[in-house]
């Protein structure tokens, strides 16, 4: 499934967080979203998610408009929030349970889900806890569990490693590598190894505005690092 972006724009208040912004993701493409703190990179992915209205323009999967009401296309996203609300006092397949059931899966199809999306995310030790007991990285695993239930076609994962330490980062790296198979992904972080490690594109923002949208090998090709190109676009 692609993902196209049409001069979108949202507003709070007198603030343009995120302003005009057209870019379009392929099917199967795994895009690195960057962008300074503030750029309006949570926002956008909060309106491609269906999650919040955009004051003016739209976003597509496929052809099919994506909409705060709609609920066709929101089973075929999977979205990890920034701040990713877990109910902390649930067990972990309990949890993933629940969150099965609101993507519309049901009975043994969903027991056996739950059941394989665990040994996916590698969540096996910690499955009979509850996700308050478990720790930063074992937390985001729940959400990226939470976020794949359904197995939809698309994923966007706003910061899904911020805050894990270097062992626990570069596990959720392999395990969004691993799952990438088949999927379009849209992945915002701060870190530049990650998007050289995981992406062949890249869509730069900056005060809301789009700066570059491109290939990771034509923004470099200079022999630039990742690092300067994006300190320069975003000055
Ligand atoms: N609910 C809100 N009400 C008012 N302003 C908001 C709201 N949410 C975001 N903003 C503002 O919109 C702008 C874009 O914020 P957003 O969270 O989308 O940026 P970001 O690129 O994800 O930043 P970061 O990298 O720090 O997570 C910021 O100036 C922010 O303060």
């Amino acid at each position: 499934m692609s993902i196209r972006v049409n001069k979108l724009t949202k507003t709070y208040g007198a603030q343009t967080a995120v302003n005009s912004l057209s870019f379009e993701i392929n099917t199967g493409e795994i895009v690195g979203f960057l962008g300074p703190n503030g750029a309006g990179k949570s926002t956008t992915m909060k309106i491609l998610a269906g999650y919040l209205r955009p004051t003016s323009g739209e976003a597509f999967l496929d052809e099919e408009l994506i909409s705060v009401d709609g609920v066709s296309n929101k089973r075929k996203l999977g979205y990890l929030p920034e701040h990713n609300p877990l109910y902390l006092e649930m067990y972990v397949a309990e949890y993933l349970t629940y969150m099965g059931e609101l993507s519309g899966l049901k009975g043994k199809f969903l027991k056996d889900r739950v059941i394989e999306i665990i040994e996916l995310v590698g969540l096996g030790p910690e499955k009979n806890k509850k996700i308050e007991q478990l720790s930063k990285g074992y937390r985001q695993r729940v959400g990226l569990a939470q976020a794949l239930i359904h197995d939809p076609e698309v994923l966007i994962l706003d910061e899904p490693t911020t805050g894990l330490d270097p062992n626990q980062l570069v596990e959720i790296r392999n395990l969004i590598k691993k799952i990438s198979k088949n999927k379009t992904i849209i992945l915002s972080t701060h870190i530049m190894q990650e998007v050289e490690a995981l992406c062949t594109k890249v869509i730069v923002i900056n005060k809301g505005n789009l700066v570059a949208s491109d290939s990771i090998i034509n923004l470099t090709k200079n022999g630039k690092t990742l690092e300067s190109v994006f300190s320069e676009l975003t000055k």
